[in-house]
């Protein structure tokens, strides 16, 4: 039997624009257009939040047609009745710790328990140095935190991680408080944020030295205007869709319309490296985000080493990579990826043991992992740990004939991928 891929496709709304522009259309005075947003759990989560704070803005709809956001300026948000219920969503959490930062009430985060279990001092300690307070209501350094918010200092703040949750809480807590503010950061993280700022006409100026980028945020004091803006599609679920066709034995795929931020297309580059080629077509700018149709077709993948500075450009998306690496010649080893331990689950963790549970040969390393690919069957079930990429990562491995994976927990994808499994089954023909 073989596995077939081809057709023409496109993938949901980019989850990390989607949450930027609910919650910059709800930080702005008018009415808001926003069209492509991603419909997934995370991104409803935010859309919850910021209903809960008084701002008017819907159900997000499952079709990613347009909605309207009346936005009556971040001064007009009110104080939540109860706590604030971010989900699953880090991204939520952490840019709303920003924004909540600044204004002149209390409010409590929470979350589901995978995010109940993920680090937050990141975020509250320079929003801290700023001078807002924080209560942390459960264990130290995790969620339920109250965010007792104020009047803000601008900071220059030197953060120890190319993270965009730190470095985007920081910019919408200058955002917020009307204080200019800088980040540095060792190696540029993903940079919707800025981009959305600058298409918004705020200022932010970037420099690099060295390995480390400088962003610097000097508000303009003005009411943000309202957004007409159509969402790309969101790279990070196009890379399961791109490793499917890779692993294909024929066909040809076309996935239209996604976002190719270089902060973003680093599992792309990666794929390259391992003996793929990805066509980019029809490269535009949209919304202030450059976007292109990838055409991918299967090929023979070998193992490559894959090292600290290249590991923020595909943070997401090393689940698959992992994954992928199973069924390439030879070794792949990948290091300077300790943050996976820090997202939905422990993902070096769970890559290791569902590797080893299906067969697959795979160390775990404290800041990484080595997998050593195959071609024999892989075969067993494996556990998602309640995380969208974990799943989606063995479904898609599922696929190729001679494998059999079962994934414990399949609804999970809503979170970033919803029609996940409808279209792997649609697009992988046996
Ligand atoms: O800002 C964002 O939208 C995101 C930033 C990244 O997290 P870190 O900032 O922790 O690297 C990424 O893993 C997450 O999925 C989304
Ligand atoms: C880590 C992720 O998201 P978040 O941090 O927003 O939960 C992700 O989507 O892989």
């Amino acid at each position: 039997m073989k596995l077939h891929v081809s057709g023409d496709v496109t993938v949901p709304g980019d989850k990390s624009i989607t949450h930027r522009a609910l919650m910059f259309a709800a930080a702005a005075e008018g009415e808001s257009r926003l069209r492509g947003l991603l419909p997934g759990a995370d991104c409803q989560s935010t859309a919850s939040v910021l209903r809960a704070l008084g701002c008017g803005v819907p159900v997000l709809p499952a079709d990613g047609s347009e909605i309207r956001v009346a936005g009556r300026g971040i001064a007009a948000w009110t104080a939540p009745v109860e706590a604030l219920d971010c989900g699953n969503s880090g991204t939520t959490s952490r840019l709303m710790m920003g924004l909540l930062a600044s204004r002149p009430f209390s409010a409590t985060l929470t979350g589901d328990g995978s995010l109940r279990g993920r680090p937050m001092r990141r975020i509250t300690d320079p929003l801290a140095a700023m001078g807002a307070r924080f209560r942390e209501h459960g264990a130290p350094d995790r969620l339920p935190i109250e965010v007792i918010g104020g009047p803000l200092n601008g900071i220059d703040y030197r953060s120890p991680k190319a993270s965009a949750q730190i470095k985007s809480a920081v910019l919408l807590g200058g955002l917020g408080a009307g204080v200019p503010v800088s980040v540095t950061e060792p190696g540029l993280s993903r940079d919707h944020t800025e981009r959305m700022l600058t298409a918004l006409g705020e200022r932010v100026e970037t420099s690099e030295t060295g390995d480390a980028v400088n962003l610097r945020l000097t508000p303009s004091g003005r009411a943000l205007p309202p957004l007409d803006m159509a969402v790309p599609g969101d790279p990070s679920s196009a890379a399961f869709l791109v490793a499917l066709a890779l692993l294909a034995d024929e066909g040809e795929l076309r996935i239209r319309n996604v976002c190719v931020n270089p902060t973003r297309t680093g599992f792309f580059r990666l794929v390259e490296r391992m003996g793929a080629s990805i066509r980019f077509e029809n490269e535009r700018l949209a919304g202030g985000e450059p976007v292109a149709d990838l055409l991918v077709a299967p090929a023979p993948l070998r193992g490559i080493d894959v090292g600290g500075a290249e590991v923020p450009a595909a943070i997401d998306e090393i689940p698959m990579l992992a994954v992928l690496a199973a069924r390439a010649q030879g070794e792949t080893r990948i290091t300077g990826a300790g943050e996976l331990r820090v997202k939905e689950t422990d993902r070096i963790a769970a890559l290791a043991q569902n590797l080893r549970a299906i067969g697959a040969e795979a160390e775990e390393l404290e800041d990484g992992i080595v997998v050593r690919g195959s071609d024999r069957p892989l075969r067993g079930g494996i556990r998602a740990f309640h995380d969208h990429r974990i799943a989606m990562a063995f479904g898609v491995l599922g696929m190729r004939p001679e494998n059999d994976i079962q994934v414990d927990d399949r609804a999970v994808v809503d979170v970033s991928f919803p029609g996940f499994w409808e279209m792997l089954e649609r697009l992988g023909a046996r």
